[in-house]
């Protein structure tokens, strides 16, 4: 049975279980739960600390993970990225009083307080900075203000935080961050995993894409497939109406006005856009 760890709590656990449900799989009802065992797929979900996820697919105790980017890197588990998935979105940012900072150099000898030392240390040494780390839990906003730090580093979102403590980011950013699924770096694929992956693909190909369907003249096929190339090709079949023919093919949801708009301009009528519920491409 494939072992899949999913946060527990957090910013990334409703989204996590919300993607394996609609991969097909079992999740759990009580947000108290620690395990779901969905047997008719062969999967078992472990619900854990975000944080804790790295460590457990690095061990190998685990075989997959869905854990934020960023903390994969903070723990330097022995896990790997497989793939992005596309939500739990941030950066990872210094901020400090605002006027205050405008360089990374200008951290040199100061106090940086996060919940991530790993990723700061690593970057500040890639800079040639020396600072000292100051390791938090949370509401690392609050450090400056009560006195243990002259910096921090950490998760970015909408910046709302950062200005309600009056903090401003400065430097460019450390890294971006999203959800990702890692299995242990090195190993053997996992029995059950390569199914477990495509399905997960397979929700994100269907998240990404809509499905455009329309006619157009014979003449215009080529120029029209060139605009909605598709993921293999496009599927044209014929007509009842002579010279006419019918388009059907994938394309990026956030293109599709624009390619609505040139194909209307190429002479195609009857333009359709409808969701994907689901996919194997
Ligand atoms: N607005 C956000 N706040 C915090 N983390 C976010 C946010 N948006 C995305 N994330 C990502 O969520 C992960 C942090 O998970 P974590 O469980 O610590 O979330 P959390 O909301 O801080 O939970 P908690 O505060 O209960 O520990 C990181 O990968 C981070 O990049
Ligand atoms: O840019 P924003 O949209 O404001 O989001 C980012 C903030 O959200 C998270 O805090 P959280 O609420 O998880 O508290 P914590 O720091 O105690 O974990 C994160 O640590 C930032 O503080
Ligand atoms: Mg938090």
């Amino acid at each position: 049975m494939l072992r899949v760890a999913v946060p527990n709590k957090g910013a990334l656990s409703e989204a996590a279980s919300q993607i394996l449900a609609e991969a097909g799989y079992r999740q759990r009802r009580n947000a108290k739960d620690l395990v779901l065992v969905d047997a008719e797929n062969d999967v078992e979900f472990f619900y854990l600390r975000p944080r804790d996820i790295a460590v457990y697919v690095g061990e190998g105790t685990l075989d997959v993970g869905i854990t934020g980017r960023d903390l994969l890197l903070d723990s330097a588990a022995s896990a790997a990225e497989q793939v992005g998935l596309g939500f739990g979105r941030s950066t990872f940012r210094f901020a400090a009083p605002t006027g205050t900072m405008r360089t990374i150099d200008e951290l040199e000898g100061k106090r940086i307080a996060t919940s991530y030392p790993v990723i700061v240390q690593d970057y500040l040494r890639g800079r040639g900075v020396s600072a000292s780390v100051v390791r938090l839990d949370g509401a690392v906003e609050s450090s400056i203000r009560l006195g243990v730090a002259d910096a921090i580093a950490d998760v970015v979102e909408t910046g709302s935080t950062l200005r309600q403590a009056d903090l401003a980011v400065f430097g460019d950013p450390i890294l971006s961050s999203e959800a990702v699924l890692i299995t242990r770096a090195g190993a053997e694929e996992p029995a059950g995993y390569e199914v477990f992956k495509r399905r997960l693909d397979s929700v994100l190909v269907a998240r990404t894409y809509v499905m455009m369907d329309y006619d157009i003249r014979v003449e215009q096929v080529e120029r029209a497939v060139e605009l909605t190339p598709g993921i293999e090709s496009p599927t044209v079949s014929p007509l009842h109406r002579e010279g006419w023919v019918a388009v059907r093919s994938m394309v990026p949801r956030d293109a599709a006005q624009k390619i609505m708009d040139s194909l209307y301009g190429l002479g195609a009528r009857g333009i359709l856009v409808t969701d994907i519920l689901a996919c194997r491409v």
